[in-house]
């Protein structure tokens, strides 16, 4: 069965990634629609040619509610603000949705949430498949490692990139605390100065470094005396989280409501 598409934020970073990657992908899936602002400059170029392609004869629209009829999923990776909208609009004419957007608060989160009860939705702070095994990794080595150690995230990201920490940071730092009984918001520590303290072992470190192209490295230190684990994924080419967001795409078309996430795909819970 084809899955038709839909990508808001079609021009932005990921936007044109994803074209490629659909592009790139069997015939089952397609692009179907490609969205911007109804205020942008690239209102009716085409698609394929934005993502550097070639011509697709898809030409970019200013409005989901235009084309929300033509897809069977819609991909989105832009802001807060946009991402919330256009699940509203997915929710109620039931279209499937993958999120890829980072840097919601836990008030959007319950919004999303409750759009999940009229769709599926499969939302992922990260996309590629090598973050989703550093999960996995994660979560084995707080477990076997406990409260041995000191645990700190460490991310680094393009100078473009305006949530931080990343949204894989967090996640890193969820599954860590989960597996070691700890509530991530009693001792998360978002970067250090002055007169700290020594180290509380209780606490989750985090510690962001926002530098030129960087696509997205992330490292979790698990330190004792004497030795440290650590356990790094650098991500070179976006097209790492595309792929994994259209392999979603195709994944959710069949899904009923509900929401799900990369490991689900991955079958990895
Ligand atoms: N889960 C994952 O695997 C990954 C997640 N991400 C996340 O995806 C998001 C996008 O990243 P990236 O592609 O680098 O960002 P870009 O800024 O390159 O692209 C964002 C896109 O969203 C559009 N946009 C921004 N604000 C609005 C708005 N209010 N209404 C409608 N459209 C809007 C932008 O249009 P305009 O240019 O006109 O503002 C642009 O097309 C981030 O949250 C990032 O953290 C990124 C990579 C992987
Ligand atoms: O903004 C980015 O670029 C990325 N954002 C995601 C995040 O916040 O974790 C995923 C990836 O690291 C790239």
């Amino acid at each position: 069965m084809t899955t038709r598409i839909g990508i808001t934020g079609a021009a932005g970073r990921m936007g044109r990634t994803l074209i490629e990657a659909i592009d790139l992908a069997g015939e089952e899936l397609q692009l179907a629609a490609a969205i911007e602002r109804p205020q942008s400059s690239l209102l009716g170029a085409d698609a394929g040619e934005l993502a550097g392609r070639g011509s697709n004869g898809i030409a970019v629209v200013g409005s989901l509610q235009e084309v929300i009829g033509d897809i069977d999923v819609l991909i989105d990776f832009t802001v807060p603000a946009a991402t919330l909208a256009n699940a509203q609009v997915c929710a109620a004419h039931q279209v499937a949705m993958v999120i890829g957007t980072t840097g919601f608060t836990a008030e959007e989160q319950g919004l999303i949430d409750s759009a999940a009860g009229k769709t599926a939705i499969c939302k992922a702070s990260n996309f590629s498949t090598g973050v989703n095994v550093c999960f996995k990794l994660l979560d084995m080595a707080a477990r076997v490692l406990g409260d041995d150690v000191d645990i700190e995230v460490y991310e680094a990201h393009h100078r473009h990139k305006i949530d931080a920490p990343s949204g894989t940071a967090l996640s890193m730092g969820q599954v860590v605390a989960d597996a070691l009984g700890r509530d991530l918001d009693k001792v998360a520590v978002y970067g250090r100065q002055g007169q700290t303290d020594a180290r509380d072992r209780e606490t989750i470190g985090f510690a962001t470094v926002r530098a030129g192209d960087i696509v997205g490295d992330h490292t979790v230190t698990f330190a004792a005396e004497g030795e440290r684990v650590e356990i790094t994924h650098k991500a070179s080419s976006r097209m790492s989280f595309a792929r994994g967001a259209v392999r979603a795409a195709g994944w959710l078309h069949h899904q009923s409501a509900g929401l799900y996430d990369m490991q689900d795909v991955l079958g990895l819970k």
